[in-house]
């Protein structure tokens, strides 16, 4: 199945709240096919910001736009835009398969649609149970489940790991990563980087309401490098300069060497006859990264720091879902 996804742009968004700017001239772009993390501390303006995209919110200023269109101004928006922004907001009494029913019938959303996302999200041996005691991982799969009802071409999800175990996460990695092949857009938040890390493409990071990075998650990264330990640091940088590979010495017998081809270090180690006591990938750490971008700010807290620095190029936020319904 191909589908069309939609392109998100953020521009120059702006909210404020009285004084205080809960969102600061943010733009950003989302593109179709991938999976987008919509990354910042507790309160940096993630879910004020997607809730201005789903027209929840008026934005003071900018604007939000899905394919060039306000949310408000789409024709039939369920099959264009699924969001879940909070997990439990569904009426606690309802069933699982109610609940999906409630949304689904105005909708014009036949109700073997309902069925099909209650097996596609796994929770369809609880479909007759009420919500009310659903955990929140099966809260968080019916919450996915009424976002994908109108068979979207964009997926905004609020902090969609929340509460899932790790057997879930992996589950919704390959869920979402599956919409995305699609050509579908995902979009999901987080507060945590290293939860979605493996999950997206490409990050938009924001701290204090303003944007401070947008990329892929390899530019994030940076460029690939790799730690070998030798006895004889001299003669393996000399082998290292001819074979054309930087390389940086370290302490204790360790060279940084600006690749990640774990062979071609091998064979040159062996070529020059020193020995190799340790060879690896050496991995970015990201969630110090992602901590030193946002300076550990969490408004939520109170400890909000305008932060000045880091401003970077942009990308995209959003979410929501859950309607109200009635008693089964
Ligand atoms: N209606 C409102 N009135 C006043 N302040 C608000 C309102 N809504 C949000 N805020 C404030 O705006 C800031 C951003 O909130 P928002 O919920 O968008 O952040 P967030 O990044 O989604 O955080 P979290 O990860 O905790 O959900 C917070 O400081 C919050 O207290």
């Amino acid at each position: 199945m191909t589908v069309s996804g939609a392109r998100v742009e953020v521009r120059n968004l702006t909210k404020k709240f009285g004084d205080f700017t809960a969102v600061d001239d943010l733009s950003f772009t989302v593109e179709p096919g991938r999976i987008t993390g919509f990354l910042g501390p507790n309160g940096a303006g993630k879910t004020t910001s997607l809730r201005m995209l789903l027209g929840l919110v008026h934005p003071t200023s900018g604007s939000a736009t899905i394919d060039g269109q306000d949310y408000l101004d789409l024709d039939q928006p369920i099959t264009h835009v699924g969001s879940a922004l909070e997990a439990t907001n569904f009426h606690p009494g309802r069933t699982g398969r109610n609940h999906l029913r409630v949304l689904a019938a105005p909708a014009g959303v036949p109700d073997s649609r309902v069925d099909e996302l209650l097996e596609l999200t796994g929770i369809a041996a609880a479909a007759r149970k009420r919500a009310g005691g659903y955990s929140m991982g099966m809260r968080q799969r019916l919450g996915l489940a009424a976002a994908l009802l109108g068979d979207p071409r964009l997926l905004v999800l609020d902090e969609p790991a929340n509460g899932l175990d790790p057997e879930g996460i992996r589950w919704l990695r390959g869920f979402l990563r599956h919409l995305a092949g699609e050509g579908r857009t995902v979009l999901i938040s987080s507060h945590l980087l290293q939860e979605v890390e493996q999950t997206v493409d490409e990050v938009v990071i924001i701290s204090n309401g303003r944007l401070v990075r947008e990329g892929s998650v390899g530019d994030l990264r940076g460029a690939a490098s790799c730690l070998v330990r030798t006895t004889d640091t001299d003669t393996l940088l000399g082998a290292l300069r001819v074979a054309d590979v930087t390389a940086t010495p370290g302490q204790d017998g360790e060279i940084v060497v600006d690749t990640d081809d774990l062979r071609l270090i091998g064979d040159v180690a062996l070529r020059a006859g020193v020995p190799v006591h340790e060879l690896r990938p050496l991995a970015a750490d990201l969630e110090q990264l992602f901590f030193s971008l946002t300076e550990g700010t969490n408004r939520n807290l109170g400890s909000a720091v305008e932060s000045g620095g880091t401003r970077a190029e942009p990308m995209t936020p959003v979410a929501t879902a859950g309607q109200e319904g009635k008693d089964d």
